[in-house]
């Protein structure tokens, strides 16, 4: 229970002892309702000859649903929509937009079930995951909804009686990237901050997981938002590179992989358009010999296996002092072990499926190389096939515990985006710092000691923008969250982020006469 406090906040209620009545199960769900959305409702591109595309249920391997993308035209009429919304948006006071914002909370609350499933059936993690991201996403707007009411400018006095102001003002149409491991958290993390400060936004989500999106501008709509103020258009590369150059849209947010994150930023820099951009992370947890073991086992557990291991901010180089090592794996592989993998929609199930099969064979190939490298693989690694013949074709794997790693190995520098734990040890602080910070990444770092001023020395000095002490992996919305060095630009959640959303004017107010010098 201690350890579910720590990830779920801000609380478990429901994730854990759900008690209601499950509508579907895995093999079960269709989806037969468009997926893109503009102008206020659902917009089916039959007509239009659009490109489609089979999405997947990765739990069972069958086809979930056809996704169709859009091209230029809709691109274009999703930009249009966004465009008539902001002027209607933007001029409202931040009150009447925290209105909207609260009533889309309270939708997303009362729904929050039937989304948790949704996105079970489409990304294939556990429904207990899927909850907690339903709730960081309904946290995010009702934390954002705050600031809508809160955002203001500067007065400043000047020489002989003149004055400046400054006004904090949308940018307007707002566009969002996402990627398929949070579509739902993804879509709101981005669309409540770029709502509260009167933007309107087109969103485009993750060609591999369409469908969650959309229940987002349902609720939007539903809650009172002007038509147009948030849309989805699916879609892959093509659609997000036609959102990017669009001469309407004002601003790009990104959460994805580090090569696409660059093509992004060359694309918005074409129009000189401010990016936010969450990219992916080789990040450091830290283990001191004085630390206390069952949490920094929690802590590990917690940092490489949410999401089975599709998280950007991962602990996946897991540094522990020399002396610990062997009470670490052994606690480490008995946990691991024991994590029950199958059917993501039964309670039981603390692991489910990997997003795709090309995903699936790309995470156990990095396993295969680690061992070919020398790394030891101490449990798991191997692709899962569960006892209920429906879910024999799904994308499963065992959760994967490396020993014997080393700096230079594959598995140690690059981003797998699955369950495989590196565990490295190491003898001095001196040391675990240089090699923690030697990476081109720099999303999040841990540390787990009862050493207080080495816990605060150690995070001084570690370059990544997602720290925590004696925890991983927990991101109230009411924090910053974002990298360093090539893991991205800006940062999601928090205050500040209202700054990525808005731009400052400064006016000058003359009262006296014009001192002219011509
Ligand atoms: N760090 C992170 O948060 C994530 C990392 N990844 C890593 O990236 C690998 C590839 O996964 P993908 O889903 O292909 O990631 P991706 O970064 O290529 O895709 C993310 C989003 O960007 C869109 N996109 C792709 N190319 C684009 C372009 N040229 N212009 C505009 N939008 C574009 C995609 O359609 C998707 O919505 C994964 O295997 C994983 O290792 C994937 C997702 C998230
Ligand atoms: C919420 N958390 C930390 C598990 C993941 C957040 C960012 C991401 O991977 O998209």
């Amino acid at each position: 229970m201690v350890l579910l406090r720590a990830v779920l906040t801000p609380g478990l209620r429901g994730v854990l002892h759900y008690t209601g009545t499950r509508s579907s199960s895995s093999g079960t769900l269709q989806i037969k309702d468009p997926l893109n959305f503009w102008c206020g409702g659902r917009v089916n591109l039959k007509d239009v000859k659009a490109k489609s595309e089979p999405v997947y249920e990765p739990a069972t391997g069958r086809v979930l649903c056809q996704l169709q993308a859009c091209g230029a035209t809709e691109v274009d009429a999703a930009v249009r929509s966004a465009s008539a919304a902001f002027t209607v948006w933007s001029k409202l006071a931040g009150m009447e937009r925290a209105r909207v914002m609260i009533e889309a909370a309270r939708l997303i609350e009362k729904r929050r079930e039937e989304i948790a499933e949704m996105e079970v059936v489409n990304n294939g993690k556990s429904i207990t995951e899927a909850r907690l991201d339903v709730d960081s996403a309904r946290l995010c707007i009702e934390y954002f909804a705050g600031h809508a009411t809160t955002l203001s400018g500067q007065h400043v006095q000047l020489a002989g009686g003149s004055f400046a102001y400054t006004r904090r003002e949308p940018l307007g149409v707002c566009v969002g990237i996402g990627a398929w491991n949070y579509p739902f958290q993804i879509a709101a993390w981005k669309s409540a901050p770029a709502i509260a400060c009167g933007n309107s936004m087109v969103f485009k989500p993750s060609p591999v997981t369409p469908v969650t999106a959309v229940l987002l501008a349902e609720i939007y709509s539903q809650a009172g938002a002007p038509e147009g103020l948030y849309n989805v258009v699916q879609g892959g590369e093509e659609t997000g590179s036609l959102l990017c150059h669009h001469p309407s849209v004002a601003k790009v947010s990104f959460t994805g992989s580090v090569p696409t994150g660059k093509k992004i930023m060359e694309m918005a820099s074409r129009g000189v358009k401010p990016v936010t951009l969450e990219l992916g992370g080789k990040s450091p947890l830290i283990i001191f010999e004085d630390t206390d073991l069952e949490n920094a086992v929690r802590g590990a557990l917690m940092a490489n296996f949410l999401s089975q291991g599709q998280v950007c901010s991962n602990g996946t180089r897991v540094f522990v002092q020399r002396s610990i090592v062997p009470q670490f794996l052994k606690e480490v592989v008995r946990r691991t072990k024991a994590i029950l993998i199958g059917d993501p929609l039964l309670e039981e199930t603390r692991m489910g499926a990997l997003v795709s099969k090309p995903h699936l064979d790309k995470v156990l190939g990095y396993v295969n190389q680690a061992k070919k490298e020398g790394a030891r693989v101490l449990c798991g690694g191997e692709p899962f096939i569960p006892t209920n013949p429906k879910l024999k074709d799904g994308y499963y794997m065992t959760p994967c515990v490396l020993d014997g790693c080393t700096d230079d190995m594959t598995c140690v520098k690059e981003e797998i985006f699955g369950p495989v734990m590196s565990v490295l040890p190491f003898d001095t602080e001196d040391e675990v710092l240089r090699r923690a910070n030697d990476s081109s990444l720099g999303l999040a770092a841990g540390v787990f000691t009862k050493d207080v001023k080495r816990a605060h020395r150690v995070i001084e000095n570690l370059q990544a923008g997602s720290c925590f002490i004696n925890n991983y992996n927990i991101t109230p919305v009411e924090v910053p969250f974002g990298g360093y060095k090539a893991s991205g630009i800006g940062r999601e959640n928090g205050q500040v982020t209202i700054e990525f959303y808005s731009q400052l004017k400064t006016v000058v107010v003359e009262m006296g006469d014009v001192d002219s010098l011509f």
